[in-house]
C-alpha cells in the first residue's frame, strides 16, 4: 500500500510540492510564527503485511526463546514468550518499522487497532516470539511509546550517547537494542514510570529478542541513568558557541529535527525547505499545529490585505484555511475573523486546524453561501478578503488534473460565479474599509481584466511582485512560486 500526505494533513490541498508551516512560537519558544517552503517527496509508505516472503528484519540470528509454549487455537504454533510485556515488543518492532521500513507511526497506530494479530506477526518475524495478545489498554501503551520515542529521539539519542563507554559504542549498537533503550529512557524521562520496573522489563526485552549480554547492557546503561535522574544531574547540551551550535543545543533540549532551511527572500514568517519534511512530519509538527504547509504566493496575498491586531475581517471563501490561519497568527489573539464557506467538510478541516493551532479565540467559522450571507448581514467588516474560488491556473505545477478537467463552457460559469462573489463581498466592507480579491490563477480575465477601482499593492509586498496598474502577481517561472493574483480595493468613505 502506497500514501501520500494528502491523506495526512489538510495543507497539503494546497501544495504537494512547496510547503510552508508557521512555527507556534508558544510551544516552540520562538520569538513570531515562521513558514516553510520546500520542494519534497513523500517515500511511499511500505507495508510489510503484503510481502510476507520478505520479512523487515531477518529473526534467524536471533536466539530461540527461552520460555516457550503453544497458543490455544490448533492453527498457531509459534514460541509464545509470557516474560515479555507485549507493549514493549510491539513498541520495539513498530520502531523498527518505522525506521528502516519507511512505515508512518500514524498509520502503523491507525493500523493497530483491532490487528493485534497482525502486530504479533511482525513481532515473531522480528523477535523470534510472539507475546500474549495485545489488549485495549497495552495498545494505548504502543501509541504512546511509539509516538513519544520518536518525537523525543534526538534528545534520547543524545543521553545514550552520553551514558555509553564510547562514541564508537553508540555507533555501533544494533539497531533494535537502541530502540529498546530509547523506549527504556522516554518511560523513565517522560513517562515518569516507576524506573526499577521499567529496567527489568527492557532487560527481559533485550536478553530474549537479543541476547542475554544485551540485557546486561541494557541494565547498566538504564541503571546509570536512574542514578543520574535522581541526583538530577543529567547531562544537558551546552548553549554556547555560535548561532548554529546554540540552535543545534537547542534542538536537541527540544528534540527538534534540525530542517536544513532558508528564510523565505519575500515573508518574514516563512522558511523554505528542500529536504527533511519527513522529519517534520514524524515529529508530529504538522499533526499538532505547530507547522502548516503554504506556498509564498498565498501569503503574500494576505500581505496584501495587512491584517493588523485589534482588526475586524470577514475571510468570504475561507475554507480549507489556508489564509485564514495565516491572518489569525498575524492579530496576535486580538481581533476576530468571520470565516465563511458554503463548503462544510473544509470548514470542518478550518475549524479543526485552528484549534490545533490555539487560533480558534480569533476566527468564527460559518458555514453559508456568501451571497445570501451578505444580504442578510448587517455587520460591516474592516478588511474583507474573497479569495475566490478560481480555474487554479496559477498552480498547475501542483495539481495536473487541473489540465484535463478545465472547460471553456466552466470558465464562463465560473467567471460570473466570481462577479457575484465579488458584488456580495462588496457589500460587506465599512467606509474607507478594504477589500482583496485574490485568486490562485493567472488568467487575466479572472483577474486584472475586471473592473477595479484599486489601491495599489506596492506599499504591502515587494516590488518584484507589484504590476505597473497596482495589482499583485506572482509568476511560477520567474518567482518559483505558484501564481496568483490580488487587487487592493479601498471602499469610498
Ligand atoms: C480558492 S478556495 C479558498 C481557499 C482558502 N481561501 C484558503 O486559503 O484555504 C475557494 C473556496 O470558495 C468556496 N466557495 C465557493 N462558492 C462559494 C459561495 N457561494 N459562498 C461561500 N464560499 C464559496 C469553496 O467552497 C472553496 O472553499
Amino acid at each position: 500500500m502506497a500514501a501520500t500526505i494528502t491523506n495526512f494533513h489538510p495543507f497539503s490541498l494546497f501544495s504537494e510540492t512547496d510547503l510552508c508551516f508557521p512555527f507556534n512560537p508558544t510551544k516552540l519558544n520562538f520569538t513570531r510564527t515562521s513558514f516553510i517552503t520546500s520542494p519534497l517527496s513523500y517515500p511511499a509508505i511500505i507495508n510489510h503485511a503484503h510481502n510476507q516472503n520478505n520479512p523487515p528484519f531477518s529473526s534467524s540470528s536471533k536466539p530461540k526463546i527461552k520460555k516457550t509454549g503453544v497458543l490455544d487455537s490448533p492453527m498457531k504454533t509459534q514460541k509464545l514468550n509470557l516474560e515479555v510485556s507485549p507493549h514493549r515488543a510491539v513498541a520495539a518492532v513498530r520502531l523498527m518499522r518505522i525506521e528502516f521500513g519507511g512505515a508512518f507511526a500514524d498509520l502503523l497506530n491507525e493500523r493497530g487497532k483491532g490487528s493485534g494479530n497482525n502486530e504479533m506477526e511482525y513481532v515473531e518475524r522480528t523477535l523470534g516470539f510472539r507475546t500474549r495478545d495485545l489488549e485495549e489498554r497495552d495498545l494505548r501503551l504502543v501509541t504512546d511509546i511509539v509516538g513519544g520515542a520518536i518525537r523525543w529521539r534526538k534528545y534520547l539519542d543524545y543521553l545514550i550517547l552520553s551514558l555509553c563507554h564510547d562514541e564508537g559504542s553508540f555507533r555501533s549498537m544494533e539497531p533494535l537494542l537502541l530502540q529498546i533503550l530509547r523506549i527504556g529512557f522516554y518511560e523513565i524521562l517522560k513517562r515518569e514510570m516507576p524506573p526499577y520496573a521499567v529496567v527489568d522489563e527492557n532487560v527481559n526485552l533485550a536478553k530474549f529478542a537479543l541476547r542475554p549480554g544485551a540485557g546486561n547492557m541494557v541494565n547498566g546503561i538504564l541503571r546509570k541513568l536512574v542514578s543520574l535522574k535522581d541526583k538530577d544531574s543529567l547531562p544537558v547540551p551546552k548553549l554556547d558557541g555560535n548561532d548554529r551550535a546554540q540552535a543545534r543545543a537547542l534542538a536537541t533540549t527540544h528534540s527538534h529535527p534540525v530542517v536544513p532551511h532558508e528564510p523565505s527572500l519575500h515573508l518574514d514568517d516563512f522558511v523554505r525547505i528542500r529536504r527533511g519534511m519527513q522529519s517534520v512530519i514524524q515529529n508530529g509538527f504538522l499533526k499538532e499545529g505547530l507547522c502548516s504547509v503554504q506556498d509564498e504566493s498565498a501569503g503574500l496575498a494576505v500581505s496584501v490585505l495587512d491584517p493588523q491586531p485589534d482588526d475586524c475581517i470577514i475571510d468570504c471563501c475561507a475554507a480549507p484555511g489556508g489564509k485564514t490561519l495565516f491572518m489569525a497568527s498575524r492579530l496576535n489573539g486580538r481581533g476576530m475573523i468571520s470565516a465563511v464557506d458554503i463548503n462544510k467538510g473544509r470548514l470542518r478541516i478550518l475549524e479543526e486546524t485552528a484549534k490545533l493551532q490555539s487560533v480558534d479565540s480569533v476566527i468564527n467559522c460559518i458555514h453559508a453561501d456568501l451571497r445570501s450571507f451578505a444580504d442578510s448581514n448587517k455587520l460591516k467588516f474592516d478588511k474583507v478578503l474573497l479569495d475566490a474560488p478560481c480555474s487554479g491556473l496559477g498552480v498547475l505545477s501542483k495539481r495536473p488534473d487541473l489540465r484535463w478537467n478545465r472547460k471553456l463552457e466552466d470558465m464562463e460559469e465560473l467567471k460570473s460565479l466570481q462577479d457575484e462573489l465579488l458584488d456580495a463581498a462588496c457589500k460587506l466592507v465599512k467606509p474607507g474599509g478594504v477589500l482583496v480579491y485574490s485568486t490562485c490563477s493567472i488568467d487575466p480575465e479572472e483577474n486584472e481584466d475586471r473592473e477595479f477601482q484599486i489601491d495599489p499593492v506596492h506599499r504591502y509586498v515587494p516590488s518584484d511582485f507589484s504590476t505597473e496598474q497596482g495589482f499583485f502577481r506572482s509568476c511560477p517561472v520567474k518567482h518559483s512560486m505558484d501564481g496568483a493574483f490580488a487587487a487592493r480595493l479601498i471602499q469610498s468613505q
